[in-house]
């Protein structure tokens, strides 16, 4: 790094000094806090992202500027790597040092001995780009500007500002151009719209026909316009009505959305008596969570069919159409967290599918999707994905051409071609997850009551415990044993042991200081009385914050 770089590097970070007592963690999604104080993380990860294009041999990084369900006032900021997948594991120390840097002096030292550390060389006529999307939060904007001098303060790297867009349309953009493929907005949309339609001309004929009508939440966030925008320029044969697109006062969030519906199993604003029993579906503030449900008898109470139940529904098409193809050509799995429902769990289990656990977060649960040949992901939150490996779609687009038309066979290779091309394959999307669960309807001629029946749900409860420090918790790797403090898990076990079908598990929150208590008993009596005293044991092992 020579002189004209340090000197360029201290002279922008002067202008975004840290706030004081500001303590930042990479955490499971990138940075997040109150948008205010968040100037000089944002062009910290800035000079991050060209530092990851110079390393990766000039391949285009992307960076989103969105705190996803979290309050308006808050924002954050995450990196995609090439290949669309979250930022490297292995960067995130580094996130960390350089957000927390307390000065520009410290701030350029560690990014010299870092860039000495992985061997990447700048100014020496080397060149990296990043790509910068934001949601619809007010601060967006200025935190992009800020977002922009952090990467072209490295030499030779270059910022394109790509605007208002969802998480998933930043990353599949980001994959796309990585890939040499057309990767504009207009190209997301012309893919998903051309394999949605593709897959609806596949729909048998002979079957039950469904009600098209879909209402959706878009949490007064960035999904429901891009919706709307699909819906008009791309999609005409899907009746879907948006609201809460934030055009009518809602507020980002507030009272709406997939997490709000999940958490809270309430109606949104915006949704009540006039929709009972209507296929209705929620997305997240930055639409890469989505979860659907119905308003239930009186208006007032909600059927919430979650991520779970949209990786059955995905794994039970996937499965038929795997299984007309003749011979064994592939190794279906699912991926699950700890926080999935047991019932669901026992349903995949059922169909004969190989299900996997994986860590709480997409990272991890990306991870180990992509060993299979068809991996389905999916958080009990709405986040999930199919991934299909790059050699399955090779083989199925080869056998497609030799076949004829119109086979059992040659039908069920073409929708899986279609699913690769619909659903997004860098990471999870409400908006292809939605069009994907609306084809699927259609072709089982499933009402969503229909869809809810697959399995019912068993009774859970979630309570966060605050402790003085909730890292004296340490886990198994799959979470679901708590292996520190010493002692509690043989507590835990005891108090399971009470219940009919108990399962309970404690781990400490990767975004939140609490420690999370998950509890699943066979009547919610039961799994709130669980989940209380396991939150007990937590606080008398750990003692209360
Ligand atoms: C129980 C739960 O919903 N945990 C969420 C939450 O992580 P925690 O580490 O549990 O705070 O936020 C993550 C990021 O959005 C999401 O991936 C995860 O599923
Ligand atoms: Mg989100």
């Amino acid at each position: 790094m020579d002189e004209t770089q340090i000197a360029s590097l201290l002279k922008s970070s002067d202008i975004f000094p840290l706030p004081q007592s500001l303590k930042l963690s990479y955490g499971t999604a990138g940075f997040r806090g109150d948008a205010s104080l968040l100037d000089s993380t944002v062009y910290r990860v800035g000079i991050l992202s060209s530092l990851r294009s110079l390393k990766l041999r000039s391949q285009t990084i992307g960076l989103m500027i969105t705190a996803s369900h979290n309050r308006v006032s808050d924002n954050g900021i995450k990196v995609a790597d090439p290949s669309g997948g979250m930022l490297s594991q292995e960067w995130e120390p580094f996130a960390d040092q350089i957000a927390n840097a307390s000065s520009p002096q410290e701030l350029v030292a560690l990014i010299k001995e870092f860039i000495e550390r992985e061997e990447i060389s700048i100014g020496g006529g080397e060149e990296g780009e990043v790509w910068l999307g934001r949601d619809t939060r007010p601060s967006g904007e200025s935190l992009l500007r800020a977002a922009e001098i952090g990467v072209s303060s490295v030499s030779g790297c270059v910022a394109v500002d790509k605007g208002v867009l969802t998480t998933p349309q930043l990353h599949w953009m980001v994959r796309a151009k990585n890939k040499g493929l057309n990767a504009t907005e207009k190209d997301y949309f012309e893919s998903l719209s051309t394999s949605f339609k593709c897959l609806i001309d596949l729909i048998p004929s002979s079957g039950n026909k469904i009600s098209n009508k879909l209402v959706l939440d878009g949490a007064n966030g960035v999904g429901g316009e891009k919706m709307e925008e699909l819906l008009k320029g791309y999609l005409s044969n899907l009746d879907v009505e948006v609201r809460n697109t934030g055009r009518d006062g809602g507020v980002l969030n507030e009272s709406v959305g997939a997490d709000f519906v999940q958490k809270e199993k309430v109606v949104p604003l915006g949704f009540g008596v006039n929709d009972v029993g209507v296929r209705c579906a929620s997305f997240d503030g930055d639409a890469d969570r989505l979860v659907y449900f119905y308003v239930s008898s009186n208006g007032d109470k909600i059927e919430l069919l979650d991520g779970d139940k949209i990786l059955s529904l995905f794994a039970l098409f996937i499965k038929e159409q795997l299984n007309t193809l003749e011979g064994k050509l592939s190794r279906l799995g699912v991926v699950q967290t700890a926080y999935a429902n047991g019932a669901s769990t026992d349903y995949l289990k059922g169909l004969g599918l190989d299900v996997v656990f994986a860590k709480t977060g997409v990272k991890h649960l990306h991870e180990k999707a992509a060993e299979f040949d068809v991996g389905i992901y999916f958080e009990a939150n709405g986040h999930g994905t199919i991934l299909f490996s790059e050699s399955f779609v090779s083989l199925l687009v080869g056998k497609q051409k030799g076949m004829s038309e119109g086979s059992d066979e040659f039908n069920a290779v073409s929708r899986l071609v279609a699913v690769s091309n619909l659903i997004n394959q860098a990471v999870g999307d409400a908006i292809s997850g939605l069009l994907l669960v609306e084809v699927i309807l259609q072709h089982m001629g499933w009402s969503v009551q229909k869809w809810n029946e697959l399995y019912k749900d068993l009774p859970s409860r979630q309570v966060k415990v605050e402790v003085p420090d909730r890292t004296l918790v340490v886990t198994t790797s799959e979470e679901t044993e708590a292996l520190k403090p010493l002692g509690i898990q043989d507590a835990i076990n005891g108090e399971i042991k009470k219940y009919k079908r108990g399962r309970a598990f404690i781990r400490p929150s990767g975004t939140e200081d609490v420690v999370r208590v998950y509890a699943e008993a066979s009547t919610q009596e039961d799994a709130d009385s669980l989940g209380d005293s396991v939150a007990q044991l937590v606080k008398s092992f750990l003692g209360s914050g």
